[in-house]
């Protein structure tokens, strides 16, 4: 079966990873390619690194443009994606790399969006609960937010296990790339190189209800999140530390138990062997989830930590992985698990 993929937003950093891992997919043929200020433009000049793609032309973002193909990925800014979906057909898989259509509760998205909700669809990611369900023969797929997935990944088990109590702290570092290419003073060479900042400091980060979201849902009760982000000298990768108090009675061994049965069958989830830590060049351009999990039994808390390449398994790998089970494929293929180190 072949998959014909269009890209929009394809002069972008999501979408020059996504069309990375598309190159190597065996199903996919790859179609129109859209930007908005670089139509016109040849993608080598915007992404070198693609060189079987160099000289395809990037095309306007228009519904006509974006017509006739299987299925049609937007890598576009929040807030510009419901708009263009709504004018493809019902029969194209759409897959939005953006967060429209990432949350359930319409008042937080007017909240941390600031405009009003275009709907909700099934969420990409599918080692959560029930999410794999969700995506099977799915004509739309909305695909987490970086931080959500290294966080969501980190604490779902020990929610849905009944083990934490419904308070998580997070602090997670994430590389550069996760504020795209647009250029921003705070991503200056200079105020980035040999230097960690935090930002959205104070519950102001809007991934933070889609993470309260995810971690309810596994709760089954609502789960308040104090989330820290911060900036680290890398181009990408996401290191999320997650704490969350235990409820009583928890043990080391009851802990590693319901994570190693969360992932038992995961095949991009790689719980760490005992002692050994989650580390983002481990995952450097590979879909995989570095996470381990420990009881600090004098704190009475559950430390778990991911790490994850934000613009893999974070957005484009995740956007992959999602369209491979909506089409019934192997939820693999494309996908590598093999990093790139040092
Ligand atoms: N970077 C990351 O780690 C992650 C990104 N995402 C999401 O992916 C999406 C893209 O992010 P990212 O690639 O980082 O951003 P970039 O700024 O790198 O790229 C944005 C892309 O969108 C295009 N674009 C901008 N404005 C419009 C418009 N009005 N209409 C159509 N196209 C437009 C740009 O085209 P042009 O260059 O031609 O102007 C470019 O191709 C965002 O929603 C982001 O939240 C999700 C998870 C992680
Ligand atoms: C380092 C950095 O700036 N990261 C981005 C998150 C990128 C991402 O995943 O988010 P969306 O898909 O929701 O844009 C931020 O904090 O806004």
């Amino acid at each position: 079966m072949a998959v014909r993929a269009a890209v929009a937003g394809a002069s972008g950093y999501a979408g020059g990873e996504l069309l990375r891992l598309l190159l190597a997919h065996p199903q996919v043929e790859i179609g129109a390619l859209t930007g908005n200020s670089n139509a016109g433009q040849r993608l080598g000049a915007l992404q070198p690194h693609l060189l079987p793609l160099a000289d395809r032309v990037l095309e306007e973002t228009t519904p006509e443009i974006l017509a006739g193909h299987d299925v049609v990925f937007l890598a576009l800014p929040h807030g510009q994606s419901a708009a263009v979906a709504e004018q493809l057909g019902p029969d194209v898989l759409v897959i939005d790399m953006g967060a429209d259509f990432r949350l359930k509760d319409a008042a937080d998205w007017e909240t941390f969006y600031g405009s009003p909700h275009a709907g909700t669809w099934p969420y990409g990611l599918p080692e959560l609960p029930g999410a794999r369900a969700a995506l099977e023969g799915s004509k739309r797929v909305a695909v987490p937010g970086c931080y959500p997935t290294a966080v969501s990944l980190a604490l779902f088990p020990a929610y849905a296990a009944g083990l934490a109590e419904p308070e998580a702290v997070i602090v997670a570092a994430s590389g550069t790339s996760g504020a795209g290419k647009a250029p921003k003073p705070h991503l200056l060479g200079s105020e980035v190189m040999g230097s960690m900042s935090p930002y959205g400091v104070g519950g102001g980060h809007r991934h933070t209800p889609e993470m309260i979201q995810n971690l309810s849902a596994a709760a089954g009760e609502r789960v308040s999140v104090s989330f820290t982000p911060t900036l680290a000298p890398m181009p990408r990768g996401i290191l999320a530390t997650c704490t969350a108090k235990a409820a009583g009675g928890v043990t080391g061994e009851s802990l590693r138990a319901a994570y190693e049965k969360a992932f038992a069958d995961e095949p991009f989830v790689h719980l760490l062997p005992e002692g050994q830590w989650p580390a983002t060049a481990s995952v450097h351009g590979s879909n995989a989830v570095q996470v381990q999990v420990a009881y600090d039994a004098a704190a009475g808390r559950i430390i778990a930590i991911s790490a994850i390449d934000n613009l893999t398994k974070g957005t484009a790998g995740g956007a992959l992985q999602s369209m491979n089970i909506a089409l019934g494929l192997d939820e693999t293929t494309g996908l590598t698990t093999i990093g790139v180190a040092p």
